[in-house]
This record gives C-alpha cells, structure tokens and sequence, in this order.
C-alpha cells in the first residue's frame, strides 16, 4: 500500500503529496486523515496522509516507507482533507497551511532524536560508561538529554556517529501529552474486599479505612483525592494494590477550563411568534438533509440566541452535531453560560484565551464524540465532526472571522462549504448583516422556493429600540464647549448617577490618535523599520511599533529640534477616563480596552464587576458594544461616531452603522427605558443618519448605491496581492511583471474587461502601487488589486503567475502574499 503523505515543511517547492510505502503492521490503521512520520531529507518530519493507493507514481521500489503512525485515530476526517483542497484553490495557501489550520497547535508534532546503537554494531572503541548510560535508557537515548546531562560524552558522541558505532533515530513528539492521573479502581468482587478487610490485622488501621471507604463508595477515585480525603499516605493504597485488592490506573484526564464553575440548567423558553416561525424554518432545513444557507436578520434583543439554542436542541435530536461561532469578543462568560446552561458538558468552548493544553482537550472532546456542540471563535469552523447538521455564525458581520494570516480564510464561506459536504444548514445572524450576506439573502429565488430571509424585526420584551438622539458637535464648539462631552450627554450622565442607573461609552478608537509629536517642529516618532508612527503606551512609557513590535523609550524632548514641548496622546479611553474623573468626582468608571483587558480573564472580571454594578459607566472601545445585556444600563453615549468614518476603507461607513446599531442596542432591553447619545461631526451622512432611524433597510440601499458606482462588494469581488522586497527596484520589478502577466492571462480568456462595461465576466487589475504602509519591517511593499465578477477563476489565475514568476532568478527573495476577498484594501 502506498500513502500520499502532505509534509510538513514551509516551502513551495515540496507543497504536493509525496509518495511513502506503507509497512504492514500499520496497514489497518492507516487512513486518509492520519498523522505519520516520515523520512524527509535526513530527518524524519511529520505529514498527514491526504490518499491511499496500490500503485505509486514513481518506482515504488525506491520509495522510503512511513517511519511512525502518530495516533491510533486519525485527527482529520476524510472530508476535511478534502476541505484543504478547496481552501489552497480558494485562498492560495499552501497545503501544509490548510491543513494546519484545523488541528490544535498541540499536534504540531516537534522532531526529537535518539542516539542509539543498532544491532551487530561492533561498539569495543565506544567508551564504556557511555554504552552503560545509552543501555540503561532502554537502547536509545534523547540526543537533547545526552548533551545536556553528560557534556562529557560529547566527543565520544560525534566519534561514534562519524565511524558508525552510534545511530541517530528520530521521532515525532507531540508538544503536549495527554494528561493522566493515578486513578484507583476498587475490586469489583466485593465479598472478597469485605473478606479481606475482616482478615486484616488490627495493625494495618490506615488499609483498613481505605477498604471501608471503597465498599462504601465502590467507584474510581483519583489516588490523590482519595489519600489526602482519607489523610492516608499513598504507600498505603499501594501495599493495597500488591494484595490485590484494588488497582491502580493512569486515567487520561482532561483540563476543563470550565470545570469549576456549575452552570444552571436552563429549559427552553416559549418562543414568540416571530422566533417560532425562525425556528420551524430552520428545523425544516436540518431535517431536509440539504445545504442551505440562511439570513437571521433579528434586531438587537430580538431574541436570536435562544432561537439558536433551540434549532441547536432539534439538530441534537436528529443524532446530528452543530457548530456555533461568535466574535473572539463576545464569546464572554455570559455567552458561554447560555450554551453550558443548556446543554451542559455536551458543550466544547475553543477560543483563543485557552491555554494549548485547554484547547486541545476540548478538541478532543469534539473528536472522539464526547461533545456534540462546539462554540467559538473563527477557527471553530474546523471541528472534528462527523455530522454536522447546523452552524450557526452569529454577528456574521464581524470582520473578525476573516483571518488576516495565511490560510486567509473567511469562516463564513468554509461554513458554507463544510455545509455541502456535510447537507448541513447554515444560519448567518446579526442585527446589521454584511451587504454580501444581505445581497445573497435578497437574490431573486425560484417561485416557491423559501426564501434565505429569515426577519426578526421587533424585541422580545416588546419594548421599542431605544430613542437615539444625534449631538452635533461642531455647534457645541461654536457655543464654547470645548469639552468632549456635549451638554446633552453631560447631562444625561449626571441624571444616571443621581438615579444609580448605568451608562456604557463607546469610544470609536480607529482613527484616535496615541502618537508622540513635538509641538514646535512637528516631528512625529515613527518607526525605523516601517513607515508608521509609534504607538505611545502610557503604562510602561514606552514607544511601540505595532507591525514589527519595535519599541523604545518615549523621548523626554524632541529628537529633532530638542524642544521641551514633545506631547504624548495617551489612549484615547485614557483621556475620557481623566476627563470624567474631572467632571464627575467620585464617577466609578471601568475601562475596558487592549490595556486593560490583557490579563487572561480580566475581560470576564470587568464585565462581571459591572453586571454587579460596582460602577458607573463602562468604557471602552469596540468591545463594549457587543453581546452585552445589563438591566440597569439605561444610557449608551458614543463619543466620536466618525472617527471610523473617514478611513480609506470602502467598508467604512458599513462599519460605522453596525458599530452605532450595535452599541445602541445595550440600552433600555429589560423593564427600564434606554436612551441613546450619538456625538458627531458629520450628523448629516446616511451611516449616522439611518443608525440613529434603526433603519437597516435605508442604510443598505444608500450604501449598495455607493458600491455600485465605487465598483466595490457586493458587486464584485476583489484579490489583494501583496509583494515585498529588502530593496525598491527588486520590488518594482516584479510587481510590474505580476501586474502585466495576470493582464495578459485575463486577456487571453477573454475577460479583462471594465466592470463598468455590464458583461457578465469581467476582470479589472488596479496598480501595481505602494501599498499605504509602504515599507515594513525593513520591506518595500507594492500591491496590486484585482476587481472581477462571474466565475473566473482568479485565484487560479494568481497561483498560476505567482508559479513562473517565481521560478525565475531575477525576482528571487521577493515575497507575495495573496488575499482573496480581503476585509480592507488600504
Ligand atoms: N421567547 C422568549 N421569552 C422570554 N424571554 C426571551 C425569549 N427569547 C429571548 N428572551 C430574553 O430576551 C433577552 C434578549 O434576547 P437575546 O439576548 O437572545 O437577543 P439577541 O437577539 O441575541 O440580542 P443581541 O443581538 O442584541 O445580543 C434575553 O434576556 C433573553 O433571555
Ligand atoms: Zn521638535
Ligand atoms: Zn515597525
């Protein structure tokens, strides 16, 4: 039997399957799927198996064989090896990549070497004490330990592997084991335990107590509970275990992030009309067997989750899995108490606050059938399920389930596409869906067919969205208010304190400035390697490049013209911090941002201090405007709505909308009335205008309008194709070449064409130009974008130029990196 083995090695030139013989003694359990080691140039590597044959494509008689089968169970099912191709065509990944990408980082397996001797090896010129030490290690011993614990071997060593008289062996370790306790297992033939325990002397009280105990109690028992509840020391458990009467065991343990912590169980609610007539569609879908994808499009407060919860619940009782993905942000304690709470441990959590270990027992949860319900972040999309019959992506606006590093995914579309292969449904949710996912949903269907909108426009509490009142703050600067804060919001700050009712502030930080300048000759301290300013970080007074992780110290004066008057604009939730310590005395502010949600649950512990009411306003920046849902919040302000407005982002004003409906969405959702404050300095544009309306509807047809004559999604699609070089001509050059070629193969199908010229396919290539960050991490950055519509397959059209381009010596060193459907093109 032959294996088509993917090796695990970062380079282009061995991106494709390589042939390996397969030894019998592992033939049985060898699958599509499987993790091996093999030998690959001197070492051994680790790879995954991606086909199995008879026949080999090359002489199978010089082909080397399979070194180790990694697990007894494949961690790949056979569709999701086919899932890694459609991910290298679609996003022009390499297959190591694509594979990687869906198995936790703990399976990463490391190389390790063992020296050894081989038999029949004469060893008489090997010293003696080092043939001792390599025997008592069982023949073969870790290269890493012999250099470390007996340095005085080492030339012995290098001899011995010179003549032939030792052997390097190498092999594939996991970077993490399972974890195991010593568990005791008592005798399951009672009578004779009672028996024994009669028999026993007087003397042997401690055994004794512990025979008591188990008859009692006749189940495992970990063996250092159970010494440290009986106060008995472990020698005693284990004299029991030479008499035979009771075992001991290693018991593959897991680490549950979760485990102490006790969820209550919660039932299902009564549905409302408009959420029963959601969940009978969707339940319609899991029970058909067949792909479909869906728009949940429900308000804020509309009662989505619980509609997700229960489709969840019918999906389970069709003997089906289902996957839940949530922004990294919001997947907060309170989220994850909704699922625990109502399918208890049948629920895997993966995000990315979970330590490798963490991670990798949930993972193995989902894999080995134990958990049925996975929720998490953007990589949740790769669970090991065998059935999946709904995945549900809730805020599926978020840019975050697009990931920025290769593979560069979106999880949206991998749902989509793990749907087919599994006959699953889809359901996309949000209160301010993506303009794709709503132009998807909206296309023209075939008379009868139901429709993919699935609207849930009112609150469950039957309350109205709250009223939104937009603050112009040019005037207020007009009427002498110089402060942050309009009069309005001030006021309407003041009134929630006196009323011990609470307040959220958003902050837009894109766009706030944390930059270093002189006062008096401009300078700005910008990084040495990138062409960016220098983020200023108050706590550590440090200067830190965001790109290349550059930092130093911030400059007491101006480097420049040595002026005193070089200022520092800390976080802008700093600034707002102080200034409502001014303006309010004794204000209880906490502030939620990078800076202070670094720790590992610092961002639960926040919230829940909140929830508690043990202050008065959050602030923060994006993240307070998701997810959260606090009775007493009555009042949501927004600093600055525009800030993200005037980036060079074509889903700018998209963004500003769903961040404004968002956070608007916090207030007034229980039995208290919420009120909204929007400050601004552009009141008049639609994206500010239709958030402050609650009109979903309004916005969208304002902004397809845009798109349509910007030429932008969702009227076509775009690729980013990035390249780099150490020196500006070398980049040039073959940003240039890219450019011309992938004209040339476009013309040549017939489809370099304006998008503007109405044809069904069409290909437009923009640039090469210098990309907007134009140099980083010593790199020169030029950029090409590629606009099309139909189907034209223009990753393939990449892949293909990126191949003979780089073939060639002359544009050797330069890296391209390529992004298809990328969240932001600047
Ligand atoms: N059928 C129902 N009967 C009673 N209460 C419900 C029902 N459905 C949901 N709720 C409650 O209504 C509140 C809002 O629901 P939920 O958080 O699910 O809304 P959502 O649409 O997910 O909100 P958002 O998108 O704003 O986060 C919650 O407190 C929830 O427990
Ligand atoms: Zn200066
Ligand atoms: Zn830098």
């Amino acid at each position: 039997m032959i294996a088509k083995v993917i090796v695990d090695v970062p380079s282009r030139q061995t991106d494709r399957p390589f042939d390996y013989k397969v030894p019998e003694a592992i033939e049985d359990w060898i699958e599509v799927g499987s993790r091996v080691g093999v030998p690959f140039g001197g070492r051994v590597l680790q790879g995954f198996v991606v086909g199995l044959s008879e026949t080999a494509t090359v002489d199978s008689s010089k082909l080397k064989a399979v070194a180790e089968l990694l697990d007894p169970v494949p961690p790949l099912l056979p569709d999701m090896v086919e899932l890694s191709e459609w991910l290298c065509a679609k996003y022009c990944c390499s297959r190591t990549q694509a594979l990687g990408v869906m198995i936790p980082a703990a399976l990463k397996g490391k190389e390790e070497r063992y020296i050894g001797i081989e038999e029949d090896v004469e060893t008489v010129l090997l010293p003696e004490a080092l043939k001792e030490e390599i025997r008592e290690n069982g023949g073969w011993i870790k290269l890493e330990r012999l250099l470390r614990s007996f340095p005085e071997h080492a030339g012995s060593v290098k001899e011995g592997l010179r003549s032939g008289m030792l052997a390097v062996r190498s092999s594939i370790k996991d970077r993490l084991a399972v974890r195991t306790v010593l568990t005791v297992f008592p005798l399951e033939d009672t009578v004779a335990m009672a028996a024994a325990k009669q028999a026993m002397p007087r003397s042997a009280a401690k055994q004794i107590t512990v025979l008591e105990h188990l008859l009692e109690h006749p189940y495992p028992v970990a063996m250092a509970q159970l010494a440290k509840e009986l106060s008995v020391a472990v020698s005693t458990i284990r004299a029991l275990e030479k008499k035979e009467l009771l075992s001991i065991r290693e018991v593959e343990k897991e680490r549950d992030p979760y485990g102490d912590r006790s969820y209550e169980r919660t039932v299902p609610l009564a549905l409302t009309k408009e959420q029963e007539a959601v969940y009978s569609r969707i339940a319609d879908v899991i029970r058909s067997e067949h792909h479909f994808t869906m728009l949940l499009h429900g308000v804020t407060g509309s009662g989505k989750t619980e509609v997700y919860l229960q489709s969840i619940q019918y999906c389970l009782e069709q003997g089906k899995q289902a996957i839940v993905l949530v922004p990294e942000i919001s997947l907060t304690p309170q989220m994850v108490e909704r699922f625990k709470g109502r399918f208890g441990t049948a629920v895997a959590v993966l995000h990315s606050r979970l330590s490798d270990g963490e991670r990798y027992d949930e993972w193995r949860k989902i894999r080995s059938g134990r958990a049925v319900v996975a929720i998490g972040a953007r990589s949740a999309i790769f669970a090991p399920f065998r059935h999946i019959g709904l995945i549900i992506i809730d805020e599926e606006h978020e840019s975050s389930y697009k990931q920025e590093e290769s593979p560069k995914y979106h999880a949206r579309d991998v749902a989509v596409r793990r749907a087919k292969q599994h006959g699953a449904a889809v359901v996309l949710g949000s209160a301010t869906p993506s303009l794709e996912s709503f132009a998807a949903a909206s296309r023209d269907m075939p008379p009868g067919a139901p429709s993919p909108l699935l609207p849930m426009p009112s609150r469950v509490s039957g309350r109205p969205l709250p009223e939104v009142e937009v603050v112009d703050m040019r005037s207020e600067l007009r009427d002498g208010n110089r402060s942050m804060f309009s009069r309005k919001l001030h006021g309407e700050l003041l009134r929630r304190l006196e009323r011990g009712e609470q307040s959220v502030l958003l902050l837009n930080r894109r766009g706030y400035s944390t930059f270093v300048m002189c006062r008096s000759c401009g300078y700005t301290a910008a990084c040495p390697h990138c062409d960016i300013s220098l983020t200023y970080h108050q706590k550590t007074r440090l200067v830190r490049c965001h790109y290349c992780g550059h930092a130093e110290a911030a400059p007491g004066q101006c480097p420049s013209c040595e002026s005193e008057h070089i200022r520092y604009f800390g976080t802008g939730t700093q600034k707002v911090e102080e200034e409502l310590a001014k303006l309010f005395p004794g204000i209880r502010v906490i502030r939620m941002d990078v800076d202070t949600t670094s720790g590992k649950h610092a961002h639960e512990r926040l919230l829940s201090q909140f929830g508690e009411r043990k202050a008065d306003v959050l602030l923060g920046t994006q993240m307070v405007a998701k997810g959260l849902d606090f009775p007493y919040v009555t009042l949501v302000g927004v600093i600055a709505a525009d800030t993200s407005l005037n980036l060079p982002d074509f889903r700018a004003a998209e963004r500003t909308f769903q961040l404004l409906t968002q956070v608007a969405g916090r207030a007034g959702r229980h039995h208290l009335e919420g009120e909204v404050i929007i400050q601004t300095y552009s009141p008049e544009h639609y994206a500010i205008a239709k958030s402050q309306q609650h009109d979903y509807a309004g916005f969208v047809r304002e902004e397809l309008r845009h798109r349509s004559v910007m030429a932008y999604p969702p009227y076509c699609r775009l690729a980013l194709v990035l390249m780099s070089h150490e020196q500006l001509p070398a980049v040039i050059a073959a940003s240039d070449r890219f450019a011309a070629e992938i004209r040339e193969l476009a013309q040549h199908e017939g489809v370099l064409v304006p998008l503007s010229s109405g044809r069904p396919r069409a290909v437009e290539v923009l640039g090469p130009v210098a990309s907007s960050i134009a140099r980083m991490k010593d790199r020169y950055r030029f950029q090409c974008v590629i606009k099309y519509r139909g189907s034209v397959d223009v990753s393939g059209m990449v892949q293909r130029v990126l191949q003979s381009l780089l073939k060639e010596t002359a544009h050797r060193g330069v890296q391209f990196s390529v992004d298809v459907d990328p969240q932001v093109i600047i």
